[in-house]
């Protein structure tokens, strides 16, 4: 039997936009994944606090995967609770799968600050995407990292794409329009659960 091929796409999803669900389809065409799991970070402790709760960013990922039968929500690191370090998801994962961790070209630039990021790349194939205003390089100690070790960073053909989260709750605390940039079911998650509002003046 094949062994099975899953992508992982990791992220803080505050909210979740339609790049996510294009890049996590386009990797597993791309890379002939059986599934791809996407992960919203607890507490991602690179960055300020989150808008929405990790209840909110799982069910706004919940409803942007419901007609996406190949990609499945992974809620291990909200359930976990506290920082959110990559390394103790993917030390978990179960062994015989291939597994290939997607991440955007500002996350690779940011790769060597993670912990442990050399056994990260031991445990997994690091697969990017282009992403507008970040150069596509990978930082020099990851390229001889994965020389050494004869790991692999595979580029993914994804156009680049200008949708990001905070580019969407500037625009919904701005009351201007996310045409294209949401699913709609999740637009009206938004806005029925009050999130991303304007700053009270
Ligand atoms: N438009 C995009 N093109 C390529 N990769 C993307 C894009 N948006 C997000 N990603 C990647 O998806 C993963 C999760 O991203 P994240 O949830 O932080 O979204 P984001 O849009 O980058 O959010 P924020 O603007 O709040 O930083 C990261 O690896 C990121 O690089
Ligand atoms: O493990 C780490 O130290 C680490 C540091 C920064 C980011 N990450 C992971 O990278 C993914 C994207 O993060 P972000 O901040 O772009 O949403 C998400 O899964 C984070 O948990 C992980």
């Amino acid at each position: 039997m094949a062994i099975r091929k899953t992508g992982l796409l990791g992220g803080s999803f505050d909210p979740v936009h339609l790049a996510h669900i294009a890049l996590a389809e386009s990797a597993r065409r791309t890379l002939g994944l059986d599934e791809v799991q996407l992960i919203p970070a607890a507490d991602p402790w690179q960055r300020a606090p989150l808008a929405a709760t990790g209840q909110q960013r799982l069910e706004m990922l919940e409803i942007a995967t419901r007609a996406h039968p190949h990609l499945h929500v992974n809620p291990v690191e909200i359930q976990r609770g506290g920082p959110t370090y990559t390394i103790d998801t993917v030390r978990e994962l179960p062994r015989n799968i291939d597994y290939y961790w997607i991440l955007g070209a500002d996350q690779l630039r940011n790769f060597c600050t993670w912990q442990c990021w050399r056994e990260i790349a031991g445990l997994v194939t690091l697969a990017v995407a282009q992403r507008p205003g970040a150069h596509l390089a990978p930082p020099r100690a990851l390229t001889e990292h994965l020389r050494e070790s004869g790991g692999r960073l595979i580029q993914l053909p994804f156009a680049p794409t200008a949708i990001s989260a905070t580019l969407i709750r500037e625009r919904l605390a701005a009351g201007e329009p996310t045409d294209g940039m949401l699913d709609l079911a999740v637009a009206q998650y938004i806005q029925q659960n009050g999130l991303y509002p304007a700053p009270v003046a």
